[in-house]
């Protein structure tokens, strides 16, 4: 695809002045309604919501990155479409490949929006959280989820993409299909790794170094120290999980002795 050119005719390259009027700058267009949008997060960047606009029983996920007023107009409609074709196109390319990510249903780059597959279940977050606050008993199943996730976040890394923003949240556990039809699923911990928030995600073939992976499983093993400390002494498992995932994973975890060292000395300076 030809890249975008400025066209001569456009507005000089500052920052617009501040808008006339009280335009809501949060609004998506049609398909999408106040009634068949909930917002689930407002992040810096994107606002997520939960929307039924397909059919009222098929949930969805649609991710909106809206206008930038402070950004120039070329240019902030030139970085929604880049950033929403990077993260549909790994998504896809996820997909293709067997890694368990939610599908792409649809996109408008244009409107800046992306509508994703819904996944059942509950971050790894929340899961760990519920999981502490019931007395971190269940080693066991702690020690099963772990695994998942290690092999999970091997098999992105064996295909060649890098996450980019590794954290509990951006790591759900599907849950089990069986619920729907009225068998509990007895352990919350179970079910399929799912990745999501591919917003920050790289993908190459070629230059894709044990570097990059390393500092993927850095930000993830950092996230555990920070938000579940009882579940960090059962990390080991996801590294564990992850050497046996993919051919060079050993050298990755080799690396990442290095990137922590490095960490240290950073965090030791201040
Ligand atoms: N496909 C999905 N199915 C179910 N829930 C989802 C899905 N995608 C996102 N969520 C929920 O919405 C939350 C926010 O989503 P996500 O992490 O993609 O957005 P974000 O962090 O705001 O995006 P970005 O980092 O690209 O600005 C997730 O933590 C999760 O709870």
């Amino acid at each position: 695809m030809a890249p975008e050119t400025i066209e001569p005719t456009a507005p000089p390259l500052r920052a617009p002045s501040p808008a006339p009027t009280d335009r809501p700058l949060h609004t998506l267009p049609s398909p999408f309604t106040a009634s068949n949008l909930e917002v689930l997060t407002q992040g810096a960047e994107a606002l997520v919501y939960k929307s039924t606009f397909l059919t009222p029983q098929t949930p969805c996920v649609v991710k909106y990155r809206p206008p930038k007023p402070y950004r120039h107009p070329v240019l902030d409609r030139r970085l929604t479409k880049a950033r929403l074709l990077a993260e549909a196109r790994v998504l896809v390319r996820c997909k293709r490949d067997g890694v368990d990510v939610p599908g792409v249903l649809g996109a408008d780059w244009e409107a800046g929006w992306l509508v994703l597959e819904w996944v059942e279940g509950r971050t790894v977050r929340a899961v760990l959280d519920g999981w502490a606050e019931r007395g971190a008993q269940e080693e066991e199943g702690v020690l099963g989820l772990m695994g998942r996730v290690g092999r999970a976040v091997g098999r992105l890394h064996g295909i060649g993409v890098v996450h980019g923003d590794l954290t509990t949240s951006n790591l759900m556990v599907r849950q089990d299909e069986r619920r729907e039809e009225g068998v509990k699923q007895t352990n919350e911990l179970e079910g399929d790794i799912v990745l999501i928030d591919f917003g920050l995600a790289s993908h190459s073939t070629q230059n894709l170094q044990d570097e990059d992976r390393a500092v993927d499983l850095y930000v993830l093993e950092r996230a555990f120290a920070a938000t579940h400390p009882k579940a960090e002494p059962l990390f080991q498992e996801v590294l564990n999980a992850y050497g046996e995932s993919f051919k060079g994973a050993r050298a990755v975890l080799k690396r990442l002795e290095d990137v922590r060292l490095r960490g240290r000395k950073r965090s030791m300076l201040g």
